[in-house]
């Protein structure tokens, strides 16, 4: 699996909430600091429609025109102010958010946790606190790891002539950085690249901070809007950031009732219907109150993160290789196969090495399944392409 995003904030705030209901994994949950440990991995998906449902005849791989795309999960250990000097369970945990090509970071919009979250009444903390901590852990991780070789790189780098890009790039690496994002970041902060013992400290953190914005870019789901006093969800979608409103616990309620096979529920729909006849008045009322607050909200908001982290924040489009432009199927003749994510911006090319890189070695052209126009190699895929790749014989 090629994507993958990163649940992380303060302890307490949903996290693991909204992890196993996006997974459906078994994982604890509980109202105390520090219940997560090690970080959980699980498997959730975009919704998206099928470019199916303009065929007559549904692919076999959607949920009836609704196509759900794998990405990778992951939901690490709570996080504190100060944890890069140690402080919580220090900073060794953001090492489990390296692979995260995105981070939703989950806020207790309900102000019902302190900033270390240890549980007060609700609207005791004011949520917009907790917004800028962690880009300022993560900014000062990647300064740790940059920091560890400091003095012998810029001095290798100035005697040797060596490649800054390249040589803070490996050092990076295991931070999930790549040369393009520490060239981009140099740009921005118009360093004197030949001479790193002119940097100063100030120097160093700003660097490192443009780097964690573009390597670890983050939405927010300001979580818990069950509880939340209305002003204080507004207060943080009025931020110059992404924000989306949710609620974890309602549902993993829902997610679980439809499992269980006691309600009809997609991710993401706005309401649901009841149709076991097993259930007790209780569990009834628990369903009708999360009903209640999903038509007032439009939906508990986890799968518009989980599709807002994916599509707005990253960019990112799916694209459905096929082998036969008129049947849209593989070579078994199975339809629509694949579902790729992909940069907005991508070619048929790019399409071609992500099928195979021999395919990319060997692409010749691409044609565009619903059209029949032959695609040239620079052509902008859209969102919801199905392309036929063609490529010279082996
Ligand atoms: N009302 C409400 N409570 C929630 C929501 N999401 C999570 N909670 C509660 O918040 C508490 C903490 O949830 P967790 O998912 O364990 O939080 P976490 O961020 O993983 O915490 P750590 O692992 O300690 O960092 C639990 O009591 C949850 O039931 C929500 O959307 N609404
Ligand atoms: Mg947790």
């Amino acid at each position: 699996m090629s994507m993958t995003i990163g649940l992380a904030g303060k302890p307490n705030a949903g996290k693991s909430t909204f992890f196993k209901a996006a997974t459906l994994a078994d994982v604890e949950i509980a109202n105390y600091p520090f219940t997560t440990i090690h970080a959980n991995k699980g498997v959730t998906y975009v919704k998206s429609e099928c470019p199916c449902v303009s065929r007559d005849k549904r692919c076999g791989n959607c949920s009836d025109g609704i196509r759900y795309v794998p990405i990778e999960l992951i939901d690490v250990a709570g996080l504190v102010p100060d944890a890069h000097q140690g402080r919580g369970l220090g900073n060794t945990f953001l090492d489990d958010l390296r692979q995260a090509q995105a981070i939703i970071h989950v806020i207790d919009a309900s102000g019902g946790t302190d900033i270390e979250g240890n549980p007060v009444d609700i609207g005791d903390h004011d949520p917009l606190g907790d917004i800028d901590f962690l880009n300022h852990e993560l900014t000062m991780w990647i300064h740790s790891i940059i920091m560890r070789n400091w003095t012998k790189l810029s001095r290798k780098i100035q005697a040797e002539g060596l490649n800054l890009e390249h040589i803070l790039a490996d050092q990076l690496m295991g931070a999930g950085v790549n040369e393009q994002h520490i060239s981009e970041a140099l740009n921005e902060c118009k360093l004197d690249r030949n001479h790193l013992s002119t940097w100063s400290e100030e120097d160093i953190v700003h660097f490192c901070d443009v780097i964690r914005s573009l390597s670890k870019p983050m939405i927010i789901a300001a979580n818990k809007m069950d509880v939340a006093p209305p002003e204080n969800v507004s207060n943080l979608q009025a931020l110059e950031q992404m924000v989306v409103p949710t609620s974890a616990a309602a549902e993993l309620v829902l997610r679980s009732a439809s499992k269980g096979q006691a309600i009809s529920y997609e991710p993401g729909d706005k309401d649901f219907t009841i149709i076991s006849e097993k259930l007790s008045p209780a569990q009834k009322k628990g369903l009708e109150n999360v009903r209640s607050l999903i038509q007032k909200t439009e939906g508990t908001g986890i799968q518009e993160c989980i599709n807002s982290a994916v599509f707005e924040l990253l960019d990112l489009i799916i694209v459905y290789p096929v082998e036969d432009e008129g049947k849209w199927t593989d070579k078994n003749g199975r339809m629509l196969p694949d579902a790729f994510l992909m940069k907005k911006g991508s070619n048929p090319h790019d399409l071609a090495y992500k099928v195979h890189s021999d395919i990319g070695d060997r692409f010749l052209y691409a044609v565009d399944a619903k059209t029949k126009m032959r695609l040239g190699e620079k052509h902008e895929l859209k969102d919801g392409d199905v392309v036929k790749i063609v490529s010279t014989a082996k």
